[in-house]
């Protein structure tokens, strides 16, 4: 080793430390997944150097064969993973090897309660990559250098794991990264051949890139008769995996096994995937795509910027981790790849943006992706069910993202309903057009702010009555995916605290009479109301939807819904006041005993129905205090 210049000790982000320590121990029992981890980044940084290369033939130098080569030395308990890819700068090395450069990183660790055993699960969300490198060694180096650099400046990175790190100059002759892992007392499987062996064989059989073995000279052997059985071989690396990319094979011969380790490598998963779709397409534009859909959310799903799920390959080289221009936000759980044969190698991102091939590319896996949930959904309801509870509400954003797949996606929607009124999201809009009464023309919802507030909304009374289902929403995305999914297979929706209640057909002759008879009865009590409530309402009117509440408050169909009024406040937007629409039962014994109130005592007795509907459909006051006057006041005198 060239002697180390410019020695210099740092700290670990306190996140790394974090993480090293908790992964130590939740992957303890799982120890061999670090050689994926060092493997697969060996072939990232080898995929790096390629595509930079397509540029500058020059930064291949005179080593222009990529591999991986592993390195067992028994007497030094070292194991050595090397490649000859982009290799890392100084700068580099700092960044990569000290922090963790993800954003929102500091949030996944905020998350973690202390407790072993739950943080244990969060960690497999996480992908620990490099750092899974300490859970086999208790010292490793690191050296490398950047196909940019000349031999002086290579960087030697070196750590116990224990919280500090230090990195030095050094020579290097050799472009790319070595990560010397000097193992543990509990680590010796691992300086086994065979037992290396085996964990390519698992994890990186089809990677594109050959990973090498060391492998020793064989003496040539003879039978008795002096006929050579075994000719003699050189001591000579040897390439241990297939090093054709998987997707490149023939469907049939991809066994299940496969399909899952390969899942893996590319997402940096510990599960196995949900569903995968591996499909070649031919036609006007030629390209092959391998998408899975994973079991689990990773710690970052709600971030929409992070979209590292499908890479981009041209002719098997692969060109960048981009979502964006292959994969809608709204499908951004997806992970795998796209391999195409139309575009230049030389591809840029501002090519792609907008791009015929991109966008037909883009356009054929969102509807595979959409196909294969939806096969789930029809085979497999309760693997559906676990889909829906881990990306429902990230699938939700669709209908406002993808105007021309709504129908598509409406059909994987999943809703908890008045039919069972459980807060399990269950029910498909096919279900409920299924369920739907005889003259109902409309698919009737809710949205509120949780399920219990859906449920018992007074606005549902008269639909249990008549035993017409009724959607119940609660989530937070829930009123943007309403205000983008007007219609279901030529149904529209409506929602049940909007506007006129039209039952259309359900209302039977009798109902109808009834109700114009009460409305002119009532006329005058209206007027009351209307003259005690004044400008805290937009207008007063006689309900047709409760049977068991006083009053409540309807949004007038032009304004903005309770929700999507909240959900503008929290993300900071200065909302207008909306004023409901007041509806009064005029059957409620309540309202029957205000009419023998004075005038004075009737103002009191309409405000605090205002302020009890406001609550059962807002779940908030403006002026709280007030209303807890006058209920004490009421109650005095009851
Ligand atoms: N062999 C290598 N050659 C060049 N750069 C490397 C190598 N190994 C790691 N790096 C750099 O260090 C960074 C951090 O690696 P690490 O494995 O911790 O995370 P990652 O690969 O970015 O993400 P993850 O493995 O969690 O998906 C990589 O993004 C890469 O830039």
């Amino acid at each position: 080793m060239a002697e180390a210049a410019q020695t210099e000790k740092h700290g670990f982000q306190t996140e790394v430390k974090q993480l090293l320590n908790l992964m130590i121990h939740s992957l303890y029992s799982n120890k061999e997944i670090f050689l994926r981890e060092l493997v697969s980044n060996a072939s990232d940084a080898a995929d790096k150097l390629r595509f930079k290369a397509l540029s500058d033939n020059s930064l291949y130098g005179e080593d222009g064969e990529l591999r991986v080569r592993i390195a067992i030395d028994k007497d030094n308990r070292t194991l050595t993973i090397s490649d000859n890819g982009i290799g890392m700068t100084r700068d580099e090395v700092m960044t990569n090897l000290g922090t963790i450069a993800k954003s929102g990183t500091a949030e996944f660790f905020g998350q973690l309660s202390g407790d072993e055993a739950k943080d244990s699960k969060l960690i497999g969300q996480f992908g620990v990559g490099f750092y899974s490198a300490f859970i086999v060694a208790d010292e490793v180096t690191v050296r490398t250098r950047s196909a940019y650099e000349s031999p002086e400046h290579g960087v030697e990175w070196h750590s116990k794991g224990e919280g500090e790190f230090e990195v030095a100059d050094t020579q290097k002759s050799q472009r790319g990264t070595d990560i010397i892992l000097h193992l543990k007392e509990d680590a010796d499987e691992f300086l086994d051949d065979f037992r290396i062996r085996g964990v390519i064989n698992k994890y990186s059989e089809h990677l594109s890139i050959p990973v090498q073995m060391w492998k020793e000279a064989v003496e040539e052997q003879k039978n008795d008769d002096g006929e050579v059985i075994t000719p003699a071989q050189e001591a000579q690396w040897e390439t241990v995996n297939s090093g054709q990319a998987l997707w490149t094979r023939d469907k049939a011969d991809i066994s299940d096994e496969e399909y899952k380790e390969f899942y893996k490598t590319v997402a940096h998963d510990f599960d196995d995937p949900l569903l995968w779709s591996h499909n070649k397409v031919e036609g006007t534009h030629e390209y092959t795509s391998l998408l899975y859909i994973p079991k689990r959310a990773p710690w970052d799903l709600w971030n929409r910027e992070q979209q590292q799920g499908v890479k981009l390959y041209v002719k098997r080289v692969f060109i960048m981790d981009d979502a964006e221009q292959l994969m809608p936000t709204y499908l951004r759980f997806v992970k795998g790849l796209i391999d195409t044969n139309d575009l230049p190698l030389n591809v840029s991102r501002e090519i792609l943006q907008d791009n015929k091939i991109t966008r037909s590319m883009r356009n054929g896996s969102t509807k595979k992706v959409l196909q294969m949930l939806k096969k789930l959904a029809k085979d497999d309801a309760e693997q559906y069910q676990g889909f829906w509870d881990t990306f429902g509400n990230v699938l939700k954003e669709g209908p406002a993202e993808d105007s021309g797949n709504r129908e598509r996606i409406a059909e994987l929607l999943r809703f908890a309903s008045t039919h069972t009124d459980e807060q399990t999201q269950n029910v498909s809009l096919d279900d409920y057009v299924e369920r739907m009464k005889e003259g109902q023309d409309k698919i009737f919802y809710i949205v509120a702010d949780s399920f219990e507030a859906a449920k018992n909304n007074p606005a549902l009374e008269i639909f249990r009555k008549k035993g017409i289902e009724v959607l119940l929403l609660s989530e937070r995305i829930d009123e943007w995916l309403m205000s983008h999914l007007t219609e279901f297979k030529e149904k529209s929706l409506q929602s049940v605290t909007r506007g006129d209640l039209d039952l259309g057909d359900l209302d039977d002759e009798n109902d109808k009479a009834e109700q114009e008879k009460s409305e002119e009865a009532f006329k005058e009590q209206l007027e009351r109301f209307e003259k005690a409530l004044g400008e805290r309402v937009k207008k007063v009117r006689v309900t047709h939807r409760l049977t068991n509440s006083p009053a409540c408050i309807i949004t007038d169909d032009n304004d903005m819904s309770t929700q999507m009024a909240k959900l503008m406040e929290a993300a900071g937007q200065k909302v207008p006041e909306t004023k409901y629409i007041f509806e009064v039962n005029p059957d409620h014994p309540l309202v029957v005993k205000m009419q023998g109130k004075n005038d004075e005592e009737f103002a009191e007795w309409a405000q605090v129905l205002l302020d009890q509907a406001t609550l059962a459909e807002r779940g908030n006051l403006k002026d709280p205090a007030s209303f807890v006057t006058r209920l004490n006041k009421l109650m005095l005198n009851a």
